[in-house]
């Protein structure tokens, strides 16, 4: 009925003179005059309708009542056409409210004709001419909300063109074809050992000083990494295999795997074979105990060879270190180190300062710890080393033969020039798979090494999951203890005391945790017991560290200054006396025991609101399993007197500390 009102209206316009918009005008005109009348007659039609239920009510019901009531039936039709009209007259009354706020709508409003205008003219079918366009454009521009509210009005017209809100599509993530499909290294150590001498392209020496170290094979990732470092330099420095630039490595395997190693190897191979001392290896770390650590595996692979190593982290004055990496004789300067070992802060110190520090024939830059250091990337020591490493690309220099410049598109031109190309060498335990992340590192044509390769994860094809997942050693049996926050104490030298469980690594959250315990445990007695936090100077530290190492210290209670990469012999077991807020945090602080394919047990306290959401972490991070270890309350009943008398002595001790 409506659609044919409409109809005939069109005819008339088609008929008339007016221009589009005053027709569009008329039209709404009259529907809306159309629509009144039939409001009205609908009216008087209802009113006689409730009459008539009265009269039914008092039993005076007539004959003729039944074709009256057809009739109305009819009509509720016709009321409905006029209610769509209605309908839109609310949305014109808004948009009369907010005329003067929006000047802009106002004149959109003009040049399409009002909202009704819009509807009518997706009514009048299917749009042929720019009115109805703009119509349904108006519709369009309406909130979700308003559109489905028109649609689900009731109506006689048919609304043609869909209003309904489109569900958003959405974007999977995908990994890139490099990180998605890695060379796989074995997670087993111990039954994927590949003997020394099967790895082509080490010299005798440096077999021979593997086999005096007592190794006799290499563990996986070495017997992958070793031979992709040896291969890209196997041209010399200066040119990568076939000629092109060699590809960067990154490299993620468990903790305790031999990542030092598979790195130390291959680059005092390549350097032994240089003719003049300049640094070509720098490797950065994020602490100094780190870059004490890899020094000294450094050295002891060096020793015997031509190849020197330096050390830039502050354990010496900056004067000493400065002195160690370079002289000046006749005005000439000379490296003395052909790798530099160094924490971050450290090295941009020297790279801003000292001018004895050369880095244009760096050849491999090694980021151990790699996602921590792309965390401190805020640091900006990455941009500062690459500007130092490619300093000769400007200036006089640039006409050298030997110039170096920045990597760019690879073009004919740009490989015509041979210079030395520089090669980064990332390891990690927990490298992420963010490709965001990674580009910080300005990666070329990246290869990775890793142990981590779910088919559900990591295809190219599959999206990326939420957690990143990370390997963890093959010998790490791990449990959690349920706790309260009184028997934590107790726990811990019950595990110590009772359990025999020595030489244990503890882990708390913050250093005044770790101090209070040490403090605790020390007044309890029966313990040899130590702390390790920036509580402690470099030099505490390195004594603590040794001593626990020896055997002097059955317990060690550290901060996370102790989680990453420290490598301390015959760890057995660690305990996460606070629960690590990180997945990653857990990963490297139950890492310092099961290394280089042994057993090693991992116990984390968990308070009873940490359970859920800890234990989700874990196994979402790719733990193969992590066991529940009560401790029956009856256990720790004997520790309790003494445990009490304790607590009274340890407040004495911390209101004396604050008061000096
Ligand atoms: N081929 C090998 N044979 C025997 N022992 C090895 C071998 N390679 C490494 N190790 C020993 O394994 C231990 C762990 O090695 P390393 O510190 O390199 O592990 P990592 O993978 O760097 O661990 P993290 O991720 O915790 O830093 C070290 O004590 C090292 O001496």
């Amino acid at each position: 009925m409506s659609l044919f009102l409409v109809n005939r209206y069109l005819g008339e316009e088609e008929d008339g003179r007016t221009s589009k918009e005053s027709r569009s005008q008329v039209l709404l005109a009259k529907l809306q005059q159309k629509a009144k009348e039939r409001q009205k007659q609908s009216l008087i039609e209802q009113t006689e309708a409730q009459d008539v239920k009265k009269k039914r009510k008092t039993g005076q019901d007539s004959v003729q009542e039944p074709q009256r009531h057809k009739k109305r039936k009819s009509d509720v039709v016709a009321l409905h056409s006029s209610d769509s009209d209605n309908h839109d007259e609310p949305v014109e009354e808004k948009k009369k409210k907010t005329k003067g706020a929006n000047e802009k709508q106002k004149k959109k409003k003009d040049k399409s004709g009002s909202s009704a205008e819009g509807v009518s003219g997706a009514l009048v079918s299917g749009g042929d001419g720019p009115e109805d366009t703009g119509g349904q454009e108006e519709a369009e521009k309406d909130s979700p909300e308003q559109n489905s509210q028109k649609t689900s009005a009731p109506t006689g017209f048919t609304v043609l063109g869909g209003f309904e809100s489109k569900p958003v599509q959405k974007v999977h993530r995908v990994l890139p074809q490099w990180l998605a499909e890695p060379d796989v290294i074995h997670r087993d150590i111990k039954n994927n050992l590949v003997p020394i001498s099967n790895i082509s392209g080490i010299s005798a020496q440096l077999l021979k000083k593997l086999q005096n170290n007592g190794i006799l094979h290499f563990f996986p990732v070495q017997a992958e990494v070793i031979p992709a470092i040896l291969e890209s330099a196997q041209q010399g420095l200066l040119i990568g295999r076939g000629g092109y630039k060699p590809r960067d490595i990154c490299v993620s395997a468990p903790t305790g795997s031999g990542k030092t190693l598979s790195f130390v190897i291959p680059v005092i191979q390549v350097l032994m074979e240089r003719v003049v001392c300049e640094v070509r290896a720098l490797a950065v770390l994020p602490t100094k105990e780190l870059a004490q650590q890899v020094y000294k595996v450094f050295t002891s692979y060096a020793e015997g060879t031509t190849v020197k190593v330096v050390m830039l982290a502050g354990q010496k004055s900056f004067a000493a270190e400065q002195a160690s990496l370079s002289e000046h004789r006749g005005g000439v300067r000379r490296s003395l180190a052909d790798i530099v070992v160094a924490t971050p802060g450290r090295l941009v110190d020297h790279i801003n300062k000292n001018s004895g520090l050369c880095l244009e024939q760096l050849r491999f830059l090694i980021i151990d710890e790699a996602d921590r250091m792309i965390d401190s990337m805020h640091q900006s020591w990455l941009s500062q080393v690459v500007k130092v490493v490619y300093r000769s690309g400007s200036g006089s220099e640039t006409t050298s033969i030997f110039r170096r410049t920045e990597p760019a598109h690879i073009t004919a031109a740009s490989l015509s020039p041979p210079q030395v190309p520089l090669q980064k060498l990332l390891f990690s335990a927990t490298l992420t798979q963010n490709p965001e992340k990674l580009q910080q590192l300005g990666l070329h044509q990246p290869r990775l090494f890793s142990s981590v390769h779910s088919q559900s994860s990591t295809t190219a094809a599959a999206p990326t999951t939420k957690q990143d997942r990370f390997d963890f050693p093959q010998g790490l049996t791990e449990y959690y203890v349920p706790c309260t926050l009184s028997n934590k104490p107790l726990l811990i030298l019950h595990f110590i005391l009772r359990m025999k469980l020595s030489p244990v690594l503890c882990f708390t959250n913050s250093r005044e945790n770790a101090h209070r315990l040490y403090l605790l445990l020390e007044l309890f007695g029966g313990i040899q017991v130590a702390e390790f936090s920036s509580r402690l100077s470099p030099g505490e530290r390195k004594k603590t560290l040794k001593g626990f190492e020896q055997g002097k210290i059955q317990l060690l209670i550290s901060t996370d200054a102790a989680a990453r990469g420290i490598d301390i012999n015959g760890v057995k077991c660690v305990v996460n006396y606070d629960a690590p807020q990180y997945i990653r945090t857990y990963i490297h602080r139950v890492g310092r025991t099961a290394r280089a394919g042994k057993a090693g047990l991992a116990f984390t306290f968990l308070l009873s609101v940490q359970e859920k959401n800890f234990l989700q972490m874990v196994v979402e991070a790719g733990s193969p399993g992590i066991q529940k270890q009560m401790v029956k309350p009856e256990n720790l009943k004997s520790l309790e007197v003494r445990y009490e008398q304790t607590l009274r002595e340890l407040a004495d001790v911390i209101k004396e500390e604050k008061n000096k």
